[in-house]
């Protein structure tokens, strides 16, 4: 059974500007992550990754469907159930500043859970439990970063501290939400070998969030990619496959824009794309048929008119109409 399984999830947000209208964040949304797995999630800005992370970590609540944690939908659970489903499923925030108490040390805002999920009996234990996962974390000594407040940290730092708040509850799976993004780049590889080793060692899953191809092919080495557009699941496949052999044209232009110094890992499809257009279109006013289509550069009429449902090819999954005759056409064109 998968440890999280999301069942037609939709979730949508009144708009936050002047105009009025409702912005889908997530379309019948449907995923699943098993023990030990890792999932990258990738797409640009405003596509509905993080309402994702919130919404299999309870932050947010579906408007329709469902999210099931071991096969029972999290909002039926008992009582119990539902605390061990908390503790079960963290989320490391992007912003690591805003995710900390300014005006509480690391210690007192790290063993406050662990006393309150009774994962320690007293203040000792919980400091024992915390002085494990910072070693682990690699803030050594950890007294020095305990006493510490979050300002007098730096983003590394601050990281670290999220990933060994997540870890010392023992969950099964983080959601990690761009948590490199605001990190020095010296810094970011360091970080998604910590989490990649987690994976590893505890067997914790990961959904790794990201519009960052490079650092999701990096973690999720051996793991699936899933690809968002506007709110949608567009493509999903193994990682390595998906960036060999990227279906959608959305995807095969996020996978162009990838530097590659080594040409012999550049993907086939990795050559500029020329989209149609730069930008997402007017959320408040989506287009008909493929929401791609507008800057597509391969649409014919049947993607203005239809929008395409998700179906099975090249052992992954794809939402567009065109995308073997697409993929015949570069092959013919090469
Ligand atoms: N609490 C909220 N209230 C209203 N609208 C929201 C809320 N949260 C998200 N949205 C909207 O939902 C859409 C998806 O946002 P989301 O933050 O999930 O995207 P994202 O892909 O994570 O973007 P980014 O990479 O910039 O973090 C956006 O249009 C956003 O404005």
């Amino acid at each position: 059974m998968s440890l999280i399984e999301l069942n037609n999830t939709n979730i949508s947000f009144a708009s936050k500007g002047k105009r009025k209208g409702s912005v889908n964040a997530l379309v019948d949304m449907n995923l699943t992550i098993e023990e030990g797995e890792i999932l990258a999630v990738v797409g640009e800005s405003g596509c509905g990754k993080t309402t994702l992370g919130k919404v299999i970590a309870d932050i947010y609540k579906p408007t329709k469907g469902e999210v099931l944690y071991y096969g029972k939908n999290i909002h039926k659970l008992s009582k119990k159930e539902y605390e061990e489903y908390r503790l079960a499923v963290q989320m490391v925030h992007q912003d690591s500043y805003a995710a900390l108490n300014p005006n509480k040390t690391i210690s007192q805002s790290l063993i406050l859970p662990l006393l309150r999920h009774k994962l320690a009996k007293n203040n000792d234990e919980a400091l024992d439990i915390l002085f494990e996962y910072f070693n682990e974390v690699g803030l050594n000594p950890p007294e020095i970063f305990l006493e510490k407040y979050p300002h007098q940290l730096s983003g590394g730092q601050r990281q670290r501290i999220l990933l060994a708040r997540a870890l010392s509850v023992r969950p099964k799976l983080i959601v990690a939400d761009e948590p490199v993004s605001m990190v020095d780049v010296s810094l970011r590889i360091s970080l998604l070998n910590l989490m990649a080793k987690m994976n590893q060692k505890y067997k914790i899953s990961f959904i790794y969030i990201t519009h960052d191809l490079g650092t999701a092919r990096y973690i999720a080495a051996h793991g699936k990619i899933m690809v968002m557009y506007l709110g949608r699941l567009i493509e999903s496949n193994k990682i390595q496959e998906a960036i060999k052999n990227p279906m959608h044209p959305y995807f095969q232009a996020l996978v162009a824009a990838v530097p590659e110094a080594d040409s012999n890992r550049r993907s086939e499809f990795a050559k500029e794309l020329p989209l149609r257009s730069l930008d997402m279109p007017d959320l408040l006013n989506l287009p008909e048929g493929c929401k791609f289509h507008p800057r597509c550069p391969y649409y014919k009429d049947i993607c203005m008119q239809e929008e395409p449902k998700l179906r099975n090819l090249n052992g992954g999954i794809v939402a567009c109409h065109r995308a073997e005759e697409y993929m015949k056409i570069i092959e013919t064109e090469e």
